[in-house]
């Protein structure tokens, strides 16, 4: 479990984040540069917060006090950026197995459940924005990840798009169990996607 107790300092906003990131999905939302991204990014290892501590079970990725960061990449944090998801000029397999840390077996499965095997060896900018929306979250969970962070995974689609993606994400980290903190900007995703609901208010997040 990801426990967090911090503050992050931004010229606009102070961001203070205090609580536990359960099992299931938990939606955060919140106006629009009320540090939402900002938090996920901490929690990644992506920004240092400038007060505080974060841990995953017993072990300590932040404690400012005695200067401790844990780099993004001993985090294994699955992270799925706002924009632009995927390498457009690498394969579907190429995209999904980027970071190496996953193994071949969670590849075959990742591409049955997220319907992409026929478009292994296909360049992932070819696909549509549903499918390349698919392959950033394959990215995402092929090192079995820890704790998964989303912020705004849908937001690159069109409106009609928008349910199918988001049913399909649902079902996909579901069936892999782990915590998931998705941030959004629709309201509606609340009632459809998270166990649970967060939100963020300039800058003060509410567990
Ligand atoms: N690296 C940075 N240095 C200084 N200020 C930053 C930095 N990153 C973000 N900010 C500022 O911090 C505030 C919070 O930004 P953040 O991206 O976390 O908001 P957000 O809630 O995710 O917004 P949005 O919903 O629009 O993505 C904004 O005012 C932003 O300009």
């Amino acid at each position: 479990m990801i426990t967090f107790d911090i503050t992050i300092e931004r010229p606009s906003v102070l961001v203070k984040a205090k609580g536990t990131l359960p099992q299931g999905i938990t939606v955060l939302t919140g106006q629009s540069g009320s540090g939402k991204s900002t938090f996920i990014k901490a929690i990644a290892g992506l920004v240092k917060p400038n007060t505080g501590t974060i841990r995953h079970d017993e072990i300590v990725w932040v404690n400012v006090d005695h200067k401790l960061y844990v780099p993004v990449r001993e985090r294994h944090v699955g992270y799925m950026p706002q924009g632009n998801m995927v390498f457009p000029h690498l394969t579907v397999e190429a995209n999904i197995t980027y970071s190496k840390r996953g193994d071949a077996a969670s590849c075959e499965t990742l591409l049955k459940q997220l319907g992409l095997e026929k478009y292994r060896h296909t360049k992932a900018g070819k696909l549509s924005g549903g499918e390349q929306q698919r392959v950033a979250l394959g990215r995402a969970l092929y090192s079995k990840p820890t704790v998964l962070l989303l912020d705004e995974p849908l937001s690159a689609l069109d409106w009609t798009l928008r349910k199918q993606v988001r049913t399909d994400l649902v079902t996909i980290i579901k069936q892999w169990d782990i915590p998931c903190l998705w941030v959004t900007h629709d309201e509606d995703e609340v009632a459809v996607v998270g166990d649970r609901h967060w939100t963020c208010t300039q800058g003060e997040i509410e567990c």
